[in-house]
């Protein structure tokens, strides 16, 4: 599992790590880590260029370090002190080191090959004095590194707040910030690399994400005895006159493997086209789980009605969650911002600017599951527990895949999963069939329930 911490997590952690180790061992560490990863995106370090980005704090201070080490491998390394008192031991190994520092913006020399951003790290607050904006304008096509969080951002919340630093690599240390997973700042962070610092104490996480290992350990598989209904049966409410296609799709995600058998409950035309395109999936009957939603139009309240009489576990999408009154503790909605914003009374941007907080809310209110997609798509269990999904390509950013999802989460619930794990392995689930089948260019929905049988394959094979 990849976890997230609070700053007052990572702080008292640090506190207890500092206190059993000698002075400056954390940092020299952090800057150890930092110059490796710097050197292997220079690829060389003879003939490079680098300028360091140097705030006020010890985020500065792992900067300077490190680029003391950079100086002592051959590479150029610059300094730009963006404060009146920087890490005076950074700084005085940095020049011992042979780099060179400036407070002057106009005094450096040529165009560095990589920025290093120590402007702020956990002790920053969002967005960026004009020195440091000024700075990143000099250099817009130079790639940064950020140190620890991309500067400017909202390391507890992932939230925006004025000017803010993009990074193509983050370097974080000891463990990962909420500003890492959570949108809109992960969209700043790049790639990711944990530099380990042997931290102990830091207690539960703020928000997680699974990794292979953790779904694989989830995924429902048939025991010896397997029987098509010990397996679980889900059962798909979708579809309309106006939006056939919506039940194909939520469909394709149910019947991509996961349970035993999928059942289908729509239109009669609906359910011919259903049968044709997937001859596994039959009509109306008992089942484990209920898929409501995708396409439902006018149709959508009486589909959550009659769902909600089974009693059983309830996936709630799309038109049906205009409808959702109560929810079931066991049920999962799984809302795109736009819709979530409806059922809250609030803006949708105030949703996209504050996702974390708005699917905490939502989860609290309606004392269930929610699925909140994004880019970094978040699951919020009502006793305050977070996933972030980081499977997916952008591409997956096309009509129908909510769709598929609807299906994939409801086969889990259905085979067994509590809420939680079903609506946050099935958006990993997605999110990995959407990149392979994406293979790197676009993808239409069909397609992404199409891969899910061989995520799942790769997944239980270690390959994920
Ligand atoms: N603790 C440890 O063991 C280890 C910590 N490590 C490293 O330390 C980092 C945390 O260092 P830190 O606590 O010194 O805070 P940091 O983020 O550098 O800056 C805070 C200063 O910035 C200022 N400031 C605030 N907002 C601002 C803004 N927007 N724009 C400009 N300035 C702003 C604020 O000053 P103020 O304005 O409040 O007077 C304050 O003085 C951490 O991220 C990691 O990199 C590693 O070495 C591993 C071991
Ligand atoms: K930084």
């Amino acid at each position: 599992m990849l976890r997230a911490h609070l700053v007052e997590d990572v702080r008292r952690a640090e506190a207890a790590a500092m206190a059993r180790l000698p002075d400056g061992a954390l940092m020299q560490r952090a800057a150890a880590g930092l110059a490796a990863a710097v050197l292997d995106l220079l690829g060389s370090a003879y003939g490079s260029r680098v300028l360091l980005l140097v705030g006020p704090g010890d985020n500065g201070g792992d900067a300077l370090w490190a680029g003391a080490r950079l100086a002592g491998r051959g590479v150029a390394v610059e300094a730009l002190l963006l404060a009146d008192r920087v890490h005076e031991a950074g700084l005085a190994a940095l020049v011992a080191a042979g780099g060179r520092a400036t407070r002057d913006l106009d005094d450096l020399h040529d165009a560095p090959d990589l920025l290093v951003d120590g402007i702020v790290g956990i002790g920053g607050r969002p967005g960026l004095r004009a020195e440091a904006v000024a700075a990143l304008e000099a250099y817009v096509d130079v790639p940064v590194v950020a140190v620890d969080v991309p500067s400017g951002v909202d390391v507890d919340t992932g939230r925006l707040d004025g000017p803010h630093v993009r990074a193509a690599l983050t370097v974080t240390f000891g463990t990962h910030k909420v500003a890492h997973l959570v949108d809109p700042a992960s969209l700043a962070v790049g790639a990711l690399h944990l530099v380990d610092l042997d931290l102990d104490e830091l207690g539960e996480p703020a928000v997680e994400a699974l990794q292979p290992d953790d779904v694989r350990a989830l995924l429902p598989r048939p025991g010896l005895d397997a029987q098509k209904y010990t397996r679980g049966v889900v059962g798909v409410r979708a579809g309309s006159d106006t939006y056939p296609g919506a039940a194909l799709l939520a469909v394709s995600g149910a019947n991509a493997g996961l349970v035993g058998m999928v059942r289908y409950v729509g239109p009669e035309h609906v359910a011919d086209t259903v049968r044709t395109a997937h001859p596994e999936v039959v009509g109306a009957g008992r089942v484990q789980a209920w898929v409501v939603g995708p396409g439902g139009g006018d149709d959508a309240a009486t589909m959550l009605a009659e769902a909600s009489q089974d009693g059983v576990p309830v996936v709630v999408d799309a038109d049906a969650l205009a409808h959702v009154d109560e929810a079931g503790a066991d049920w999962i909605l799984t809302p795109h911002a736009g819709e979530l914003a409806a059922m809250l009374g609030v803006e949708r941007d105030a949703v996209e600017a504050a996702p974390l907080r708005h699917a905490r809310e939502a989860s609290g209110r309606w004392g269930c599951t929610v699925l909140l997609k994004g880019h970094h798509t978040l699951v919020a269990a009502p006793d305050g527990r977070v996933r972030v999904t980081t499977t997916g390509v952008p591409w997956l950013a096309t009509a129908g895949a909510g769709d598929v999802l609807s299906g994939v989460v409801g086969a889990l619930l259905a085979a067994g999963l509590e809420p939680y794990d079903a609506a946050s392995v099935g958006s990993w689930l997605h999110g990995a069939a959407a990149t392979q089948a994406a293979a790197g260019g676009p993808l239409t929905a069909s397609r992404v329930a199409v891969h899910v049988p061989q995520v799942v394959r790769e997944t239980l094979a270690g390959l994920g």
